[in-house]
């Protein structure tokens, strides 16, 4: 089964995620992965919505991608690079250079001041102290966050504020694909509209590839590109 997320599919040649006979389990004792994917493609810039149940496997499989968990059989390719078969300092390299990520919880450091969390970010994906000035004088503005915001503490920050600084940190490196999981939890509908319109014109901006993960019907109709994982992940019907 070839699952292609397919807008654009003419113009776009390039493949920036391709998942091949990829399974992953939790529990290397069992027989039954917890994720099986047989045939998957993401084309360059092309920004996806991937939804499914609570426990189908969405973060899972964005885990895989982000390379903080390693496939027990190792077929992701990613920029066409071999990415699951890299040494573990590679793949934290190429996540660095190439791999944004939006957490559920932000993941940013809460006693470190939101300038500090985007640097070290910056650092670890090789931008220099120019580039990451440049950006955030961007990126600021576009995610309504003033400069004042910079010195403070993360933690000090609101749901929302905190939100946008983790986009700004996935963006600072400007990342060929960013993997967005379920950010929007804790927003109103308004905040929730907001944030979309920016994100999207954000990867638009970067010619960012979009994994978005949701299962939050409203937020469908941002995307052309929509994937069940239970289309993808077989581990949960019984075909294997
Ligand atoms: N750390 C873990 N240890 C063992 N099993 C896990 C772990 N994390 C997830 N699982 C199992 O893997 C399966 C997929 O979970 P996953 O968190 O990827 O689902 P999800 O679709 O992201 O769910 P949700 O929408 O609720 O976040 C579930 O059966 C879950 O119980």
């Amino acid at each position: 089964m070839n699952l292609t997320s397919d807008t654009n599919k003419d113009q776009q040649n390039e493949l920036a995620i391709k998942v091949e006979n990829m399974s992953y389990k939790y529990d290397k004792t069992r027989i039954k992965p917890d994720l099986f994917i047989a045939d998957w493609q993401v084309y360059a810039g092309q920004h996806v919505f991937l939804k499914g149940e609570s426990g189908s496997g969405k973060t899972t499989l964005l885990n895989l991608l982000a390379g903080v968990l390693v496939p027990d059989s190792r077929e992701i390719t990613l920029l066409g690079e071999p990415f699951s078969q890299l040494s573990p300092q590679k793949i934290d390299a190429f996540r660095a250079k190439h791999i944004g990520v939006v957490y559920q919880q932000f993941n940013l450091i809460p006693f470190v001041s939101v300038l500090k969390n985007v640097q070290l970010a910056a650092h670890f994906g090789g931008t220099c102290a120019d580039q990451v000035e440049q950006t955030l004088a961007d990126l600021l503005p576009k995610l309504a966050l003033s400069t004042d915001c910079l010195g403070q503490a993360a933690g000090q920050l609101s749901v929302g504020q905190q939100q946008r600084v983790a986009i700004a940190r996935a963006l600072i490196n400007h990342p060929d694909i960013l993997l967005v999981d379920e950010p929007t939890s804790a927003l109103d509908s308004a905040a929730r509209d907001a944030f979309m319109q920016v994100l999207l014109v954000l990867c638009n901006k970067f010619n960012t590839t979009l994994l978005f993960v949701s299962h939050d019907p409203h937020l469908q109709a941002f995307f052309t590109d929509r994937v069940n994982i239970a289309e993808l992940n077989i581990a949960q019907g019984d075909v294997i």
